[in-house]
This record gives structure tokens, sequence and C-alpha cells, in this order.
């Protein structure tokens, strides 16, 4: 299984992956997987789906955060992308949420595990996260893979993003559909798109579309 994430990675263009950042990545997709047998985290039920779907997956968006940043996960479920990402660039600072307790449960349960000291966690609804009530006020990055509509997205995202900040939809093959369907009004906010990137996975081939937008500054 390792030798298949290393090769996955390089397949997608990743930087090579250390030896202790694939050890825990695999950790990280065998705890999701034995805990999904009691809480539902993943329709994924297989260590090989796990790694491809949810971890290399994940880690595309590596590619993206260049600087240092203030990263918010919104409805990260079972920490995906916010785990493997925030395992991977140990120097930015990872905000993770979700409104169910159980998953949040597991979330707290990993970040233990290993030692993850860049990862927040929170148990809440999005709309009822107030930027003035964090500890960090205004995020450079706002993640969301599985969670909404990215209108809907955009949405969620703009009390909680900073100036210049970006929102990074993390699409299946609907995102380019999606994208030319944002509706008029997020254009007075957001420069749409600021970029799109479209890939396949390494070993299925399953069309993955990440969608970039920029907050207008203020
Ligand atoms: C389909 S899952 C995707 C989970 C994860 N991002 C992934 O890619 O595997 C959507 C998650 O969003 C959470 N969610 C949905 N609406 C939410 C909201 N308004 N506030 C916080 N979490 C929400 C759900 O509890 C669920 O865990």
């Amino acid at each position: 299984m390792k030798k298949q994430m290393k090769q996955g990675a390089e397949l997608l263009g990743i930087d090579s992956l250390s030896e202790e950042l694939v050890e825990c990545l695999l950790l990280f997709a065998e705890e999701l997987l034995r805990w999904n047998a009691r809480i539902n985290l993943t329709s994924i039920r297989e260590l090989d789906g796990v790694i491809e779907k949810h971890i290399l997956d994940s880690l595309v968006v590596t590619g993206l955060l260049d600087k240092p940043s203030r990263i918010l996960d919104m409805g990260s479920g079972g920490g995906i992308p916010a785990i493997p990402l925030a395992l991977a660039l140990p120097n930015q600072s990872f905000f993770s949420v979700d409104s169910v307790g159980k998953k949040i449960n597991f979330q707290q349960h990993i970040k233990r595990l290993l030692g993850l000291k860049n990862l927040q966690i929170r148990c809440a609804r999005i709309e009822e996260l107030d930027s003035a009530g964090l500890e960090w006020n205004g995020f450079d990055v706002v993640l969301a893979r599985a969670l909404a509509h990215t209108n809907d997205l955009l949405k969620m995202a703009l009390p909680l993003i900073g100036p210049a900040g970006i929102v990074i939809a993390m699409k299946g093959p609907e995102g380019e559909g999606e994208l030319a369907s944002i509706e008029d009004r997020w254009h007075r906010f957001y420069e749409i798109p600021e970029t799109v990137v479209t890939y396949q996975l390494p070993f299925t081939g399953a069309t993955r579309c990440l969608i970039s937008v920029r907050r207008k500054d203020d």
C-alpha cells in the first residue's frame, strides 16, 4: 500500500512523500475504515480506494497552497481533506468543521494519535460559525469537498474568508457545469474563476476538478 501511495502521488505530480508521511497517511486510512464499521465516515470500503479517492485526491490541493495560510475545511466529515493536508503541510494551520459529533470524535482521535498540532477541530454548523467568534479572524483559504453546489459554498464561505482569500471547491466531473452556473451576484465578491484544475485519479481514471475563486479586496 505504501508503494501504491507513492506511485499515485508521483503520477499526480505531488511532491515526493517522505516515509514518515506515508506511514501517517496509511494509519489515518486504516483508522478511517476501522471506525467506519461503527460510524458512517465513507462509502468506500477498501483500503486502496481510500488511498486513491480520499488521500491522494486531498493531496492534489497541496499544489494550490504555496504560502503559509490559515485554512478552513467546511464539512470535513472524516477529516477529508483537512487531515491528509495537515499531515503533508505541517507549517500551514488547519481548522476543520463538521456538524456531526461522531465524525468530529473520529477527527479528535486522529489528531491525538498522530500528534497533529497544526489542526483545530470544531463541531458546528458552518452557518453558525462567525469569524468574529473564532480565534482566527478571516481565513486565507476555505476548502470544501463533497459539501454543496459551488453557489452554496460561496455563500457559506463569504463571512469566513479574509480579503483576497481563496475558496477551493473540490469537485467531480460536475465541477465544470457548476462553474458555468455560478450566479451573477457572486461576481461582486469573487474573481470567478481564479483557476480551474481538472485531473484524473491515477488508478481508476475518475475525473476530479478543483475550482478556485478569489475573494475581491474590500
Ligand atoms: C458528503 S460529506 C463530505 C465529507 C468530506 N468533506 C469528504 O470529502 O469525505 C459532507 C459533510 O458535510 C457535513 N455538513 C453538511 N452540512 C453542513 C453544515 N451546514 N455545517 C457543517 N457541516 C456540514 C456533513 O455532516 C458531512 O460530514
